[in-house]
């Protein structure tokens, strides 16, 4: 019987997955059979703990640093994980960082270059290094990791949403480019959920958003990763532009 989530053959970069959703969508991925490259900034540690792990289980994950803010690095990257993999069939990019929950009315514009450069431009310029590789073959696919609170928005995060409502916005537009070329751009935005960026808030903070919650808990990584899966596989051959959101009903659409 086929396996419509089978992804034996297919080449992926992630971005951002030493640690945290990238890394569960890493893991998920080597899982069912694709080959994998992701990079991270300054996380050596876990990276290299993230590729003993694979190996412990007979698998191969190539990892390398790099700062998706930053083009020469991205461009650089970008070719490493070419001549690892071979052609790439699947980038996402989940590479991002929170703003530290900082009143609009204190934040420079060093906080708002960091926080658009990393969430909004790394995307792009990951995404871009590879699309038109991915036209040519007609085949692709790009999953882009955004976060509910482009819809809903949040006090002391105004950088991060406005990145994320970018990230949104870029992936239905690419869809159009993508599509009839059979390479579809989507999103995930996920509502909360329990890793290190999340829990570089305050007890007070996270107390207080996880009794907002509809499930009143925050998700784990496993809970995120096969939506990921799903959009990466045929399993999800029909969506276009589309941002699903693994929230625990937080936001409703
Ligand atoms: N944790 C949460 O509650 C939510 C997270 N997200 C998004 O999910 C994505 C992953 O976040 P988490 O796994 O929670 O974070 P995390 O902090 O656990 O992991 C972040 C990963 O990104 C890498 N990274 C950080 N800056 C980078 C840069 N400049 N270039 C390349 N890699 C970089 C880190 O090395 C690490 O591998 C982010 O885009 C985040 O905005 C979205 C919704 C909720
Ligand atoms: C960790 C980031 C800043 C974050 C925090 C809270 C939510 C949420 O309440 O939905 C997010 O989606 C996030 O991305």
């Amino acid at each position: 019987m086929s396996n419509v989530f089978d992804l034996s053959g297919r080449k992926a970069v992630i971005t951002g997955a030493s640690r945290g959703i990238g890394a569960a969508i890493a893991q998920l991925f080597l899982e069912h059979g694709a080959e994998v490259a992701i990079c991270h900034v300054a996380d050596h540690q876990n990276a290299e703990a993230f590729q003993n792990r694979v190996r412990s289980r007979g698998l191969e994950l190539h990892a390398s640093e790099c700062d998706v803010s930053d083009p020469a690095a991205v461009n650089r990257f970008c070719t490493w994980a070419q001549e690892r993999l071979g052609q790439v069939d699947i980038v996402v990019n989940s590479a991002g960082v929170g703003g530290g929950d900082r009143p609009f009315a204190m934040t420079d514009d060093q906080d708002w270059d960091r926080i658009i450069g990393i969430n909004l431009r790394g995307t792009m310029l990951v995404t871009r290094a590879f699309f038109a590789g991915m036209l040519e073959r007609q085949y692709g696919r790009v999953i882009n990791v955004a976060s509910q609170l482009a819809y809903k928005g949040a006090p002391g995060l105004a950088h991060y949403c406005a990145a994320k409502a970018g990230v949104v916005g870029f992936t239905r537009a690419l869809a159009y480019e993508g599509a009839p070329h059979n390479v579809m751009v989507n999103a995930i935005a996920p509502g909360p959920v329990d890793t290190d960026l999340l829990r570089n808030h305050s007890a007070q903070w996270l107390e207080a958003k996880k009794a907002q919650l509809p499930v009143g808990r925050f998700g784990q990584v496993d809970e995120i990763a096969p939506t990921a899966l799903l959009l990466a596989s045929s399993a999800g051959a029909f969506y276009a532009g589309q941002t699903l959101s693994p929230n625990g009903g937080d936001v409703m659409l």
